[in-house]
């Protein structure tokens, strides 16, 4: 049997302790699965004496994990402490500047520097895998590095959160609020560090920037997003949604226009009868279009230790088989050098149907109004509702409107002509819908 891999683990959190327990627990079927076993000879965390449940003996400890990737007598280098600078970022360029091959699931870290990391794994003759980084354990990664080469993408797009996903059913199943749900997320270790980088949509817009990278050849460009996140949606949308036949999720989408790339993540309704709309709790999806191919849709657990350990251990069991003076599959895909630049289409020529909530002082002529705009911009309508009040009852009404594909800055005309008739209360809630090609 060839050498044992020997790798070296930094953060021993959530997804670190899982990684931990099932290297161990499974060492002697994976040693037989990759021809040499795997073992791990470092690890680094901030806290050495927390109590994780995990046995750490044998294993050298680092204070440092930049030392640990300097240092350490490692093949692997397993970044597991997030964030896109700082220390996560030190000691991958470390790893990969002394030719050790780097897994991770960092997706900030990859959205921000990706390209760069990527071009000095090339240049060093090491690894960068990161199946983990996007969508947990679904192998999204290797599908768009490896198995849809060839292909011409059109369009990538899903549900790339999961603790929006569970904020968003449990929201709509159980009727609880949004505070209790975020709250019950971060308990189940699927929140970031930072939970405003879920429910705010960047981590959405860091993954679906990996993605189009991928789907499309471009550089990664993660500034170039339309971002909204959840924080806005109430009980009163998921409800309205579904008595007009959708369901409200946070998606992430990336499309060849004429004009460019279209990235966008904001809340979302799809049809009720689309098999993403039935994708419940923390489990992701992502459909991928292409030429070839066609529609391919994408199903499984999305954060969480073990999903997204799982994909981890894939990354790392893949360079444990792989051997010495082998091809290397490029970590985006192709050549650092040869990513096209991207070209932005900005969201103003988005073309699409919308869902719009309306709150108005209930007088005469509004409704009127309302249709009036929508016509002068061009938009045409599939619904206009005017929820029924109880009898007696004053005070607002609600007006909610469904349109065929219309322009977004037609759409948006007609909102401000909408608010400047003064009889708009609040502001007008706006969500667009997507619908999935067949599935
Ligand atoms: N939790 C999840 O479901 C998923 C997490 N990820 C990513 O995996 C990474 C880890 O996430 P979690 O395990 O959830 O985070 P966590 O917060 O549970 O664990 C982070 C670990 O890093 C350690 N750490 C922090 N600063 C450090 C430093 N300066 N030096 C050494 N260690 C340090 C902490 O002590 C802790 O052990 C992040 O990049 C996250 O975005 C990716 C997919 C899913
Ligand atoms: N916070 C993330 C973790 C996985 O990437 C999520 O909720 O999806
Ligand atoms: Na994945």
């Amino acid at each position: 049997m060839a050498d044992a891999l020997r790798i070296g683990i930094a953060g021993l959190g959530t997804v670190g302790a899982s990684l931990v327990a099932l290297l161990q627990q499974r060492k002697n079927e994976l040693a037989v699965t990759c021809g040499r076993a795997i073992e791990i000879v470092a690890v680094s965390a901030r806290n050495r004496n927390r109590d994780r449940g995990i046995d750490l003996t044998g294993i050298d400890w680092f204070d440092s994990a930049v030392e640990m990737a300097e240092k350490a007598d490692i093949d692997v280098f397993v970044e597991l402490i997030g964030g896109a600078t700082g220390t996560a970022d030190e000691s991958v360029r470390a790893a990969l500047a002394r030719g050790v091959h780097v897994v991770t699931a960092n997706k900030a870290l990859l959205a921000r520097c990706g390209v760069e990391l990527a071009s000095l794994a090339e240049d060093k003759g090491a690894l960068l895998n990161f199946e983990a980084a996007v969508a947990g354990g679904i192998p999204v990664i290797k599908a768009l590095r490896e198995s849809l080469t060839g292909n011409h993408v059109s369009r990538v797009y899903g549900i790339m959160n999961g603790t929006c996903n569970y904020i968003l059913t449990r929201m709509e199943k159980e009727g609880l609020s949004f505070e209790d749900c975020l709250k019950e997320a971060q308990r189940l270790g699927y929140a970031e560090a930072d939970p405003a980088f879920d429910i705010e949509g960047n981590d959405t817009a860091h993954k679906l920037a990996i993605l189009t990278t991928l789907a499309f050849g471009t550089q990664i460009a993660a500034d170039d997003i339309y971002l909204e996140g959840i924080t806005n949606i109430s009980i009163e949308d998921i409800r309205a949604a579904a008595d007009l036949g959708y369901r409200i999720k946070l998606l992430g989408v990336a499309q060849t226009t004429g004009t460019g790339i279209e990235q966008r993540v904001h809340p979302t309704m799809v049809p009720l009868d689309s098999v993403i709309a039935q994708v419940d709790g923390v489990t992701n999806a992502v459909a991928i279009e292409s030429d070839i191919l066609g529609e391919l849709l994408m199903v499984g657990p999305g954060a969480g230790g073990n999903a997204t350990a799982s994909a981890v251990l894939g990354d790392i069991a893949d360079i444990a088989k792989s051997r010495p003076g082998a091809q290397r599959v490029p970590a985006l895909g192709r050549p650092a050098a040869s990513l096209d630049p991207y070209c932005r289409a900005r969201i103003q020529s988005h073309e699409g149907g919308y869902f719009i909530r309306l709150t108005v002082e209930d007088r005469a002529g509004v409704f009127a109004g309302i249709a009036t705009h929508m016509a002068a911009n061009g938009i045409s309508l599939e619904s206009i509702v005017q929820r029924p009040k109880p009898r007696g009852e004053t005070g607002p009404q609600t007006i909610i409107l469904v349109t065929h594909a219309t322009r977004e800055d037609s759409l948006r005309k007609a909102v401000a002509a909408v608010s400047a008739d003064g009889y708009l209360l609040g502001a007008a809630q706006v969500i667009r819908i997507e619908r999935p090609k067949t599935v």
